[in-house]
């Protein structure tokens, strides 16, 4: 039986540390802010603004929802966006992603200020994450892996790191964050020659295709950790999702597995508030 690694107490342990500075920072006169902005009404980006604002309140930060509607033109939106950007009591933004299809989304992504891009949607974040620059704010959800491998003391320097996976949100980055604490790190994809046996020399790996239980126990081995980034909807079981990972069959072989939920997705918004926490240090000279 594998050790669950599970998101909670993870993601506790980071909204503690952040009821602490949000605490500093009013007592500066201070309120860090999260801008959502949503545009139309699609149900994934609902249920993750619905955690996103359950985390902020519980650490005392604010947060404002700009919602358009799903038939906004690419001029309103662009003014719109650069109004809020412009905000001074905004410091984080999290811009819903995709945005239907009529809108020109490279360009939009360019007007958010990249010191308030706190989910990695500019150029500017992308450099800074790939150049190491501790002001670049990398996507949530790799962050998140990070800070689940930091939690349990998953040890990285010198291991064999393997992503499956190479996503502008998870996979790349994920890649990367993992080459800083000295991982040696693969990146593997659907047209990786000979995937399952390449992901089984991993020490850990972090699965992040988007294909429902994907990984089989041709992908694993023993003593390995497994880090499962998908939210699929689960074939099997109507109304339910489920990872990339083939829990049931993975699990058995595995020495640590992160579940899906109540995995990776459970400490994303506590990140997206460790992010917004720290622009706004940042935007006042504190950080
Ligand atoms: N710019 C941008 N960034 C995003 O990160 C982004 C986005 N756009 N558009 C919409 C999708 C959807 N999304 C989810 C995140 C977590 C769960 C999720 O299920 N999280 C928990 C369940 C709830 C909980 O326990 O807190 C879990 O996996 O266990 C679902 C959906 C992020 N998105």
């Amino acid at each position: 039986m594998a050790e669950r690694l599970t998101g909670k107490p993870v993601a506790d342990a980071i909204k503690e540390e952040l009821k602490g500075r949000v605490a500093d920072l009013k007592a500066k006169g201070i309120v860090p802010k999260l801008g959502i902005v949503r545009v139309g009404a699609r149900s994934d980006d609902l249920y993750y603004e619905g955690g996103a604002k359950k985390t902020c309140e519980s650490i005392g930060m604010e947060y404002e929802v700009f919602e358009y509607p799903q038939d906004i033109d690419q001029e309103s939106f662009e003014k719109a966006i650069t109004e809020i950007g412009a905000r001074k009591d905004i410091h984080g933004i999290l811009m819903f992603s995709p945005l239907p299809k009529h809108l020109n989304e490279r360009k939009i992504r360019s007007l958010i200020p990249v010191e308030k891009d706190v989910d990695s949607l500019t150029l500017g974040s992308a450099g800074k994450v790939f150049a190491d620059d501790p002001t670049g704010f990398p996507p949530c959800t790799p962050t998140a892996v990070m800070e689940i491998l930091k939690y349990y003391n998953i040890p990285l320097e010198g291991k064999r790191a393997v992503v499956l996976g190479r996503s502008l949100v998870v996979g790349k980055p994920a890649a990367i964050l993992l080459l800083r604490e000295n991982a040696t790190v693969t990146i593997c994809h659907s047209r990786t020659k000979n995937l399952p046996e390449v992901c089984r020399e991993a020490d850990i790996l972090v699965a992040a295709v988007g294909r429902a239980k994907m990984v089989k126990e041709d992908y694993v081995k023993p003593g390995m950790v497994v880090i499962d980034v998908g939210i699929n909807e689960d074939p099997d079981n109507p109304g339910k999702y489920c990872g990339d990972v083939d829990f049931e069959k993975v699990e058995p072989i595995v020495d640590k597995i992160t579940p899906v939920p109540g995995g990776v997705g459970s400490v994303t918004t506590a990140v997206l508030c460790k992010h917004t926490v720290k622009a706004c240090e940042i935007l006042n000279g504190l950080a």
